[in-house]
């Protein structure tokens, strides 16, 4: 197997989001969770997307975890590796996107790396190093109250220079519009004032692909699914992956009771819940009870889903408003509020698997990061897309028969995603 682009991302979500973008486009491609086992047998692929629960770990350990992903995708064949974040950049002062980019270059001997989380088609945008979610700036959008990583401001430049050794600069839409030789000049120049890391703004597709010719010169790129699809377009073109290729599969059906569980609490998953409520029975978890008792709060959505699961389809959330999540944080603490709701969740799903759910929905990228480590499934296939950066995902390398899955980032799908999942996961 020689890859093409090899990528670590630093959340499960994340991850799906990107293969999804990648497959879309032409590229066979394989999420694994973490670096696979020698043993995994992959298919011949064009791109792998090894997935991380790195985002909001001490910022040592991301960097660590991938370094170690890096090394093996080099191995691989890997000319290119893309650090896939989040398209609205969650992070903390203290790390993880700043790090792992200075790491990552400073193995690759590159001078500067894009950084660019733009994702036009989901409405994330960047002017001027201002990122945009929508109409609104970052930090006024509903990720001011993410719970683990709220963002308040909304300069790229500033934000990544507050986590990295290497200074920031930008490279503006006027320059991307101008092409990939005007683009490649600026970094050239950002590399003589001293920077290693450039913010580049984006507005469409267009200019992703600009983008993404001129990653293809570098070795190392950090962003989101956007740039991801920017650097697979540039693969396609440049003849290096054939364009005949389908990057997905089509419908499977897998049959069997069907689970939901969501775990974020953003502003889209919330108005998601309420509409779930409509079709099929909801069991709206105690989040301080699982901070408390998790057991017995778990026990509890267990025996709910249990008696319900031959009827049709289920959905336990533990999600709060900004309020109800504030005042558990206050109560336990931000880490051990999220690290023991977590664990609760991914209970949850070890016990409904356990009980033949082979079809299951997962909303929350930290919390499908806990899920799919519960229940050791090594690697994903992609199938048909639910939402922008939503595919089905078919479980490789699991004992008892097939799996399908959807993990949703917390603030992607419709107001019916949950149906809208089920529907392609028959
Ligand atoms: N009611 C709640 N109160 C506080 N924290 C919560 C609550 N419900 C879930 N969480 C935590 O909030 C975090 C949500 O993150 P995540 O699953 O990544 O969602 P998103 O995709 O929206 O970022 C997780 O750590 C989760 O355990
Ligand atoms: O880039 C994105 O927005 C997503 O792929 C992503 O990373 C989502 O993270 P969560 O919202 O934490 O699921």
């Amino acid at each position: 197997m020689t890859l093409a682009l090899g990528c670590i991302a630093d959340d499960y979500t994340g991850a799906s989001d990107l293969a999804n973008s990648l497959a879309k486009a032409g590229l066979r491609t394989v999420q694994t969770i973490g670096v696979p086992d020698a043993g995994l047998a992959l298919p011949e692929i064009d791109a792998i997307v090894c997935a991380f629960k790195i985002r909001s770990v001490p910022a040592a350990d991301a960097v660590a975890a991938a370094l170690q992903a890096e090394t093996w995708l080099r191995g691989q064949g890997a000319g290119h590796v893309l650090y896939k974040v989040c398209s609205t950049f969650d992070s903390t002062d203290d790390g993880n996107i700043g790090p792992v980019t200075d790491a990552l270059r400073a193995r690759a001997g590159e001078p500067i790396a894009i950084v660019n989380s733009a994702f036009p088609e989901a409405g994330r945008t960047i002017y001027q190093g201002h990122l945009f979610v929508g109409a609104l700036p970052l930090n006024e959008s509903p990720l001011k109250d993410h719970p683990l990583n709220p963002m308040t401001d909304a300069n790229l430049v500033r934000v990544l220079a507050r986590q990295s050794r290497s200074g920031v600069g930008l490279v503006d839409r006027k320059t991307i519009a101008a092409g990939a030789a005007a683009v490649a000049a600026r970094l050239a120049a950002l590399v003589q004032e001293g920077k290693g890391a450039a913010i580049a703004d984006t507005i469409e597709d267009a200019d992703l692909e600009t983008l993404g010719r001129v990653a293809m010169t570098h070795r190392v790129s950090t962003g989101a699914s956007g740039l991801g699809l920017g650097i697979a377009r540039a693969l396609v073109a440049s003849g290096r992956v054939s364009a005949a290729a389908t990057g997905t599969a089509g419908l499977e059906v897998v049959g069997g009771p069907a689970a939901c569980l969501a775990g974020s609490c953003s502003q889209a998953t919330l108005g998601q819940i309420a509409e779930a409520e409509r079709i099929m029975p909801v069991l709206r978890l105690d989040a301080g009870r699982l901070v408390t008792d998790g057991i017995a709060e778990t026990d509890r959505a267990i025996a709910f889903a249990a008696e319900r699961l031959g009827a049709g389809p289920v959905l336990v959330a533990s999600s709060g408003t900004p309020a109800e999540v504030a005042a558990v944080q206050a109560k336990f603490g931000r880490d051990a509020a999220g690290h023991a709701i977590e664990a609760g969740m991914a209970r949850i799903a070890e016990a409904l698997v356990a009980r033949g759910v082979r079809r299951l929905v997962v909303a929350g990228g930290e919390t499908s990061g806990a899920v799919v480590e519960r229940l050791a499934i090594p690697a994903f296939r992609l199938g048909p897309e639910i939402a922008p950066g939503v595919p089905v995902l078919h479980a490789l390398g699991i004992a008892g028969g097939p799996m399908v899955l959807a993990l949703k980032s917390g603030n992607f799908g419709a107001p019916t995603f949950f149906a809208d999942a089920l529907k392609l996961m028959p």
